[in-house]
């Protein structure tokens, strides 16, 4: 298998060492805006090379993986599936705009491509998916995360919130998850995951709470059907080259790219 990584930050970086060590992965093309990044990554790896747009090697490639941004995603995702080519999406926040999702998926399904959308940050996927097999009743997330990870936050400069200065536990987001992931774009992800497969955007409700004695990013998911309830709480280490990030997320890429690569489909 070939595959293009789209981002060499904190989660390409991880999946494409992870990668150059599995024997299926036969060529490893990396992209970032930041070249230095990618040209980085590529000298300690054996398959890697470097590229300077995920269109260069389309027509080699068998999958390409994003882990950039939404916008990047948002633009790289529909040229990838017009090719026929298969895509995992880690800004999953980019699918929120219910028309370019459907014409998304729709595109995937008319050129014989798939779209891989892992478990990321949040453990409980796996139960919320076999769950909306059937009537479920709600959905909701429930995200505590420090003051380095909600750094920059345009939303929290505007309405005069420092991170640094908060002295306790407060909640700085309550509502649907179509307005979080677009005002939290690099953190809270996951609610689109959530939102993808439990009932959507607007129904899935969020609540992220900015601790300022967090040591983890946590995620609790709480939802209820007629299977029953559930709640599963994730206490992730934030990966110290980006706090925003949760080594988990970089793993469920890596665990993702191993399924597709085997074809062993364990706890679906
Ligand atoms: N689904 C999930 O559970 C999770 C999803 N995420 C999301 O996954 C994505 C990757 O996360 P992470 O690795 O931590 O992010 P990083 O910021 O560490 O790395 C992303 C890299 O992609 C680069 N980039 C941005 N735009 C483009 C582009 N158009 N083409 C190529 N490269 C680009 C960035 O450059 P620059 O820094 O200059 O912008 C950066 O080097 C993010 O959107 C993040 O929010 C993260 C955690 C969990
Ligand atoms: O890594 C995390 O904790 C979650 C995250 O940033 C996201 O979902 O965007």
């Amino acid at each position: 298998m070939r595959i293009t990584i789209v981002g060499c930050g904190s989660i390409g970086s991880r999946l494409a060492k992870a990668a150059d060590d599995m024997e299926e992965v036969k060529r490893i093309y990396l992209v970032d805006i930041r070249k230095d990044l990618a040209d980085n990554v590529a000298a300690s790896l054996r398959k890697a090379i470097v590229v300077d747009s995920v269109e260069d090697e389309l027509y080699h490639c068998d999958l390409v993986i994003e882990a950039s941004s939404q916008a990047a995603a948002k633009e790289v995702a529909p040229k990838v599936v017009a090719r026929g080519v298969d895509i995992m999406i880690m800004s999953v926040g980019s699918l929120v705009d219910d028309d370019y999702r459907n014409t998304l998926f729709q595109s995937a399904k008319e050129h014989e491509a798939k779209i891989f959308i892992p478990t990321g940050a949040l453990c409980g996927v796996d139960g919320l998916r076999s769950a909306s097999c059937d009537e479920i009743d709600s959905v909701e997330l429930i995200t505590t995360k420090g003051p380095k990870s909600l750094a920059g936050v345009q939303y929290l400069v505007d309405k005069g919130i420092e991170v640094d200065k908060i002295k306790e536990k407060t909640v700085i987001y309550l509502g649907p998850a179509r307005e979080a992931v677009k005002i939290f774009p690099k953190n809270i992800n996951v609610a689109a995951t959530v939102s993808l497969l439990g009932l959507g955007f607007d129904r899935t409700k969020v609540t992220i709470v900015l601790d300022p004695a967090a040591t983890s990013n946590s995620h609790e998911l709480r939802f209820e059907g007629k299977f029953g309830k559930a709640v599963a709480h994730t206490f992730n280490v934030p990966e110290a080259d980006n706090p925003k990030t949760s080594h988990l997320a970089a793993l469920a890429a890596i665990s993702a790219l191993k399924r597709i690569c085997r074809n062993e489909w364990i706890g679906v």
